[in-house]
């Protein structure tokens, strides 16, 4: 049976750029992890080592710096769709390019009572992520944006229960009606088309997902993502989908029985391990699946 190369890409994983915008007094910082991912006519160097259509891993990392000061560094989901489509459009032997970026974000500080012009401290709220796929040229050339953010601790404190569930032999857990539901949250989204306001959008989207997600009563975290990603499809016409990875944080009533203590929902062990996991996608039903869209170079976004 022959031996045959499979799908293949190569490209510069993880380059830190930080572009400091200081044009005036008040500086701006933008602070990003960023991958570069190339396929294309590169049966060749894994086949006989001829490197003559590889267009370096170096260099994709130098176009990653001089990008944020050639075409600017004010959106990650911009940024990326530049890096992409040069590559695509400029890189004789580069079918499709695929741009990973992670923003960490800085919060100014404040020195007498006034924002400094040119001191953060980092935010430590959530990281910001976008992936972007350029595939084909010229008038067939398409790109996908998925946008979002990981690392979100969000938790409430009441009104979540978990409660009915299907019981087998080993079921030990109790119900309740009265828990805290906590979670770390990855949430990305796929927009339809590249005419967006980017940060206003995702400044948007963000405040949506976490205002569903201690509004609604929840009977499950299932549920509460579900909703939540409703109601960003709802509000965002721009949004095809959006999927959550999210980590089930229990935080368990801590038995203080023995020390003739009562405990209302007052004292919990936060476990770290092990965890539910819930993954859930929410869509629009008749738009078309993008599979190549979330198939993640760096497994970073
Ligand atoms: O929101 C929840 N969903 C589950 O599927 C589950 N399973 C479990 O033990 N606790 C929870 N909580």
């Amino acid at each position: 049976m022959p031996i045959v190369l499979g799908p293949n890409r190569y490209g510069k994983a993880e380059n830190r750029v930080v572009r400091i915008y200081r044009d005036q007094a008040r500086h701006e910082i933008r602070d990003i992890n960023v991958s570069t991912a190339l396929r294309g006519a590169f049966a060749g160097a894994h086949l006989f080592g001829d490197q003559s259509q590889v267009l370096p891993t170096d260099s994709q990392k130098q176009t990653a710096y001089s990008f944020a000061k050639e075409k600017g560094l004010v959106t990650i989901e911009a940024y990326a769709l530049e890096l992409g489509r040069h590559f695509a459009d400029t890189v004789e032997y580069v079918d499709s390019a695929r741009i990973e970026v992670e923003e960490f974000l800085w919060q100014r500080v404040s020195a007498g009572g006034i924002e400094h012009d040119h001191t953060w401290v980092r935010s430590g709220q959530e990281v910001r992520t976008a992936a972007v796929t350029i595939e084909g040229h010229g008038d067939d050339q398409s790109a996908t944006v998925i946008a979002g953010f990981k690392d979100l601790t969000i938790l409430k404190s009441t009104g979540s229960e978990f409660a009915g569930f299907y019981e087998d032999g080993y079921t030990l857990l109790e119900p309740t009606n009265d828990r805290v539901m906590a979670t770390s949250l990855v949430a990305q989204w796929r927009y339809v088309g590249t005419d967006v306001d980017w940060n206003a959008a995702y400044e948007g989207i963000k405040t949506i997902l976490i205002e569903k997600f201690a509004t609604l009563h929840s009977l499950a975290l299932q549920q509460t993502l579900f909703e939540m990603g409703k109601a960003a499809l709802e509000a965002y016409d721009s949004l095809a989908e959006i999927r959550f990875v999210a980590p089930n944080k229990h935080h368990f009533v801590y038995n203080l029985e023995p020390f003739g203590v009562e405990n209302n929902n007052e004292v919990f062990n936060a476990d770290d391990r092990p965890y539910g996991l819930i993954q859930v996608s929410v869509l629009r039903d008749e738009l078309p699946a993008a599979p190549a869209a979330w198939d993640s170079y760096t497994g970073l976004v």
